[in-house]
């Protein structure tokens, strides 16, 4: 089990702290999902735990044992980063074989993790491949097998799927399900909720360097508070928000979407029956189910960041 107590980190100059009070645990064969509007401090979090800054305070462990954060363990915790972290030029199997000498393995401890990581990454097709001209789904997969060289126990993801299209994205769940059930403790930080919602068994949201909810998915999906989503045709639509608003509280969600909090008097046959009335369009609703984001959107405001 990793776990985090009490994490305080203020960067050099800052006003306020990146990280402040942050704790956390994630086990083995468990992911868990981060969540957080820009600026909130997910990749200060992610650089604390693999060891590359070193918190003000608090406290981390690998069971029992304290990870020396300064100096990092790259056997116990690895960082898949953002940004593709490899060199272009080279091919696949080169770049594995670089970067496992500079994880220190010796020749054949490198050759069978390399064996390994592309396995767990379904990379064995694309070795000889420049790295450089490999899609944008397999870049990504390239920069996971390298995090799983040294074989780690805890792999922290930021932002495993950004850029890829839904197809490479499915896929490469598909592979981080899968490495969780090999017993890897996963954390992942994503901005797409339902991303979290898919592959996530606990969720931590965080803003502005606080955690704000941290519990399992199905803890934060099982609100059962009466809410209806809309989708309204049109993105600016007064009338209807009018009209809503009598039937109970409004949020709103992305594009044409909203959120509404039903009065205890409402129900969604008498807003879609006064929609109707009305003769004002819908393109879609749905009740009954809670979305992640609309308790991400609850949680951390709807205000934009001054750092988005
Ligand atoms: N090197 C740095 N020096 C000073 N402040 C920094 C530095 N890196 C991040 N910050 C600040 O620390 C806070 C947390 O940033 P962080 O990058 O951890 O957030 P994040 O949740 O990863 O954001 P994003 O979703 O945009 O990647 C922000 O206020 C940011 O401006």
């Amino acid at each position: 089990m990793l776990r985090a107590t009490g994490l305080h980190y203020t960067y050099p100059g800052a006003a306020r702290p990146a990280l402040a009070d942050v704790s956390l645990q994630v086990a083995p064969g468990r992911l868990l999902g981060l969540l957080g509007p820009n600026g909130a401090g997910k990749s200060t979090l992610m650089a604390a735990l693999t060891g590359l800054i070193r918190p003000d305070a608090g406290d981390i462990r690998w069971g029992d044992e304290p990870l020396d954060t300064h100096a990092g363990q790259p056997r116990v915790v690895a960082l898949a980063p953002q940004q593709d972290a490899f060199y272009p030029m080279l091919s696949v199997a080169e770049n594995l074989a670089c970067f496992a000498a500079a994880a220190g393995l010796g020749q054949a401890a490198a050759r069978q993790r390399s064996e390994q990581a592309l396995a767990q990454t379904r990379l064995q097709d694309w070795r000889t491949r420049r790295a450089g001209q490999l899609s944008g789904g397999l870049k990504r997969r390239l920069n996971l097998a390298i995090a799983l060289l040294p074989a780690p126990a805890v792999l922290l993801l930021d932002e495993p799927t950004a850029g890829v299209d839904p197809q490479s994205r499915a896929f490469l769940r598909q592979v981080l399900r899968a490495l969780a059930d090999e017993g890897i403790a996963l954390v992942v930080s994503s901005h797409l909720m339902g991303e979290i919602e898919a592959l996530a068994d606990e969720v931590l949201i965080l803003d502005q360097g606080r955690v704000l909810r941290c519990a399992p998915l199905a803890e934060l999906l099982a609100d059962q508070s009466r809410r209806l989503t809309l989708d309204l045709a049109k993105a600016d639509h007064p009338a209807a928000r009018a009209l809503l608003a009598a039937h109970g509280e409004l949020r709103p969600l992305d594009g044409t979407r909203l959120e509404l909090r039903l009065h205890p008097q409402s129900s969604p046959a008498r807003v879609l029956g006064a929609l109707e009335a009305a003769g004002l369009a819908l393109r879609g609703a749905e009740f009954g189910r809670t979305r992640l984001e609309s308790t991400f959107m609850a949680l951390t405001d709807e205000a934009l960041r001054d750092d988005a």
